[in-house]
Formats: structure tokens, C-alpha cells, sequence
């Protein structure tokens, strides 16, 4: 945040709303510090100079998987990033190595099926859509190259969606971990438990 752009008459910005968080519009009048934004939902809002920020009017219609494809790393940039992936079922958006989950609220079985996890298993990080299981991957087969112990850390606000993410980040390490069966259950069964 806070990278000097040249605003002008005619720029399209984000503007920060108490309603809606933010609102894009384009610049009307500047004066001094004074900005006043003919917004897309009608509204028209004065702000200062230093509270709006630039919107990327190429940015692609359907986001980017990575936010550091975007053009402007700044809140609202990545907000509507995380949105509009969200509308189109998009939970996971990658962050560098980082991965952002989305609450979907709903069941989406078929990215979490068998098959998916065959897909990422081996996958170089990044070659396919975002996933909580090529997260997994990488530290499993970090773990397993550098024969030291890995750690994937899991964060958010309650109710965000962790114990559902550990859960599937366990089942795809017990996937990758064979089926092989000790004292009667599979490896899975007895990670799962
Ligand atoms: N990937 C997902 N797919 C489907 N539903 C999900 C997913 N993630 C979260 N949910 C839904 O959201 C609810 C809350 O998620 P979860 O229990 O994982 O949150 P949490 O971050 O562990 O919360 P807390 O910190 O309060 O324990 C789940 O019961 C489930 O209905």
C-alpha cells in the first residue's frame, strides 16, 4: 500500500465505504487533497487524496490465481481479487506459496475426490488451480527430500474454515502415505482417527 500513483481526473479508484468496505468509481474533480468520486453504484463521494487507491481497470475478468499477478497489491485489489474468484467457485487463490481459502459454505465434493488428489500428487507447485493439496505435496515431499520434519501452519478467524482444511490436508497426507495396513487399519484410517 501506499505506492505513489499519479491520480488524475478521469482515474478509476477504490474508495473505502463504511457499508460495503469498498467502492470503485472514477475521479471527477481534484482539488488539492480533495477528491470527489462519481462511484459505480450512483453514489457520489468526496474523499482525500490519500485514502483512495488505483483500480486496475485490465485487470481479467475471472481474477488471477496469484495475487502477485496483480497489478496493485493493495486491500481492496485483493478483496475483489477473492471475490470474484469466489462467485465463480474459486475458494483457493494463491498468494506466492501462500494459499487463501474461502469459506464456500456448501459442499464441493468433486475438488476434494479421489481423482483430485491423484491430479496433485507430484504436481509442481503452481501448475494447477490453487489447492489445499499442493500444499500438502510440497511439504510432504519436502519432508521426505530433506528427511526433516515440516510443518503446515493453518490460520484464521473462527469459523473461517480450519478444521476443514486440517481435515483435508490430513486425508491427502495419508493418501500420499500409502494404505499400507498395521494392526488391522490402513495408514489412513489411523491418521483420520
Ligand atoms: N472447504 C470447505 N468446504 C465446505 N464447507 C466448509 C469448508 N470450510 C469450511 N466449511 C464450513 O464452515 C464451517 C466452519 O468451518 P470450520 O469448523 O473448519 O472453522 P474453524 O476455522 O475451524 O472454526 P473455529 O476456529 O471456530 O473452530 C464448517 O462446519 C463447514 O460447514
Amino acid at each position: 500500500m501506499g505506492t505513489p500513483v499519479n491520480i488524475i481526473v478521469g482515474s478509476h479508484v477504490w474508495v473505502e465505504d463504511s457499508d460495503v468496505a469498498w467502492i470503485d468509481g472514477e475521479v471527477e474533480k481534484l482539488t488539492g487533497q480533495e477528491v470527489v468520486i462519481q462511484a459505480t453504484t450512483g453514489k457520489k463521494i468526496t474523499a482525500k487524496l490519500s485514502k483512495i487507491y488505483p483500480k486496475d481497470v485490465e485487470a481479467p475478468a475471472g481474477g488471477v490465481d496469484d495475487m502477485t499477478k496483480l497489478s496493485y497489491l493493495h486491500e481492496p485489489g485483493v478483496l475483489q481479487n477473492l471475490k470474484i474468484r469466489y462467485e465463480l467457485n474459486e475458494i483457493y487463490t494463491y498468494t506466492g506459496n501462500i494459499l487463501i481459502a474461502i469459506n464456500p459454505f456448501q459442499r464441493l465434493p468433486h475438488i476434494y475426490d479421489a481423482h483430485m488428489m491423484q491430479q496433485y500428487k507430484g504436481a509442481p507447485f503452481g501448475e494447477l488451480n490453487p489447492h489445499v493439496f499442493a500444499v500438502a505435496d510440497v511439504a510432504y515431499r519436502a519432508m521426505i527430500n530433506e528427511g526433516k520434519s515440516n510443518s503446515i501452519l493453518v490460520s484464521g478467524e473462527s469459523g473461517a474454515g480450519k478444521t476443514e482444511t486440517t481435515k483435508m490436508l490430513m486425508r491427502y497426507l495419508a493418501y500420499l502415505g500409502g494404505r499400507a495396513v498395521t494392526e488391522g487399519r490402513t495408514v489412513e484410517q489411523q491418521v483420520l482417527e
